[in-house]
């Protein structure tokens, strides 16, 4: 589109962000989230796309810390990204990219993430699927016998105003445990996690939290189900002893999880199998290494051993070409001229990033090539973490 340009839209217009979302989106915005909205889109960087007078798009960009290996690293968190009906498949979004990768390389963040609405859309931009998650269903109309004994610690409910205090250090710990998910400040806890009205079923309860000295869950109930928003557990035992409660709670039949990692413990804690079962599995967060290097070095392996990586990435020259990657001691990653072992486009990078995807995996289906034999499986040794990534933030 010739007459494109990409600019920063003002605080004072959120609200015209928020409107476009709702078209974008197909959704009414009601009133009681337009608040969440705002404090949402005033958080974030925001660009939009213009032609000829008219908002063609907008893209949002939300400055967060994501959980790797070993620690946490500077991360744009991408959202309410859209392109008018009467402007889409004309380079909108591409623009929107790019502008988005620039910014992100100014503010020296090496990762961008987002939930992708559509899996077919953001391959292209270098963001591979990081991680999935599970919906499970318990049917709770019996006892929940567990092979694991639950931990005796007592549970208390607290309110969800202490959330962001009590809660907080086990969530943080957590992330030490398990890659995927996103440093959380109290506006975070209280306006996604949290937020007093239930966003899509208005049949639901306020949350509920439950805090164990080393876990918590936040759950909503209704007719008869107890929705798990969120469980975090600092051992199997605690864990097991959240879920018998929840499998407890008095008035209710059925414990319905959308989001659990997908390696969660609970189908393999119940006695009888059949009393849990996975509903369903998709694909969560797409991660983009924006600065490879710097991405690379971020990151705690595995394994100590070293790689030449041929990267294809068509969008962020920068990260272009071939990196000497070593995993022992202090990560280092540095441009070479060394044969590589291993040819991959940056957005499989993503895909392996948080231990994931396997390479062997994607070397098997043709999408990455494997030059030294091994090289595929050693990498994944140095890339394995002892938890699957998971997210189970919603932006
Ligand atoms: C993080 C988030 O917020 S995810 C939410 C994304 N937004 C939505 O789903 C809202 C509804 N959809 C839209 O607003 C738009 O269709 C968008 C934002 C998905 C795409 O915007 P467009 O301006 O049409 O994309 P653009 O023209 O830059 O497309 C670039 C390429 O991606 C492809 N592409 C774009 N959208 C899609 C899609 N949904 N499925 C498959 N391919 C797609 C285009 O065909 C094009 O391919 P090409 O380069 O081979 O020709």
């Amino acid at each position: 589109m010739t007459d494109l340009e990409i600019r920063d839209v003002p605080e004072a217009d959120v609200d015209g962000m928020i409107d476009f979302s709702g078209l974008v989106f197909h959704q009414r915005i009601r009133e009681r989230d337009l608040e969440r909205w705002r404090w949402m889109m005033r958080r974030a960087e925001r660009i939009g796309a213009w032609s000829g007078g008219v908002r063609a798009g907008q893209l949002a960009t939300l400055p967060m810390r994501l959980a790797v290996p070993g620690g946490t690293v500077d991360c744009s968190a991408i959202t309410a990204v859209g392109v008018l009906p009467t402007h889409r498949r004309r380079g909108v979004l591409s623009a929107m990219i790019e502008r988005m990768h620039a910014d992100a390389i100014a503010a020296g963040r090496p990762v961008a993430a987002l939930w992708a609405s559509e899996g077919a859309i953001y391959g292209r931009y270098g963001f591979g699927l990081a991680d999935r998650a599970v919906e499970l269903e318990v049917d709770t109309s019996r006892p929940l016998a567990l092979r694991t004994e639950p931990d005796p610690r007592p549970l208390r409910l607290v309110d969800p105003a202490e959330a962001p205090a009590v809660l907080g250090p086990i969530h943080e710990a957590a992330l030490a445990r398990r890659p995927g998910g996103l440093v959380r400040d109290a506006e975070w806890w209280a306006r996604t996690v949290l937020p007093d009205e239930e966003l899509s079923d208005e049949r639901l309860t306020e949350p509920r939290v439950v805090v164990h000295p080393e876990g918590y869950a936040i759950y909503r109930t209704g007719r008869g189900t107890v929705r798990l928003e969120d469980l975090v557990a600092a051992d199997p035992r605690v864990e097991a002893a959240l879920w018998q409660y929840l499998a407890g709670i008095d008035l209710t039949s059925r414990i319905k999880a959308p989001s659990r990692p997908v390696d969660d413990l609970l189908p393999h804690m119940a006695a009888d199998p059949d009393q849990v079962r996975t509903t369903a599995e998709y694909g969560a967060l797409w991660l983009r290494l924006v600065d490879v290097p710097a991405a690379l070095r971020a990151r705690s392996w595995a394994a100590d051993d070293a790689f030449v990586l041929d990267v294809a990435d068509a969008r962020i020259t920068g990260n272009h070409g071939r990196w000497r990657l070593e995993t022992g001691g202090e990560p280092a990653c540095e441009r070479t001229t060394g044969a590589p072992d291993l040819s991959l486009d940056v957005a499989d990078l993503g895909a392996v990033h948080l231990g994931g995807a396997r390479l062997s995996t994607l070397v098997r289906i043709g999408a990455v090539t494997e030059h030294t034999p091994g090289a595929a499986a050693r990498l994944d040794a140095a890339l394995a973490v002892p938890l699957a990534p998971y997210t189970n933030d919603d932006f």
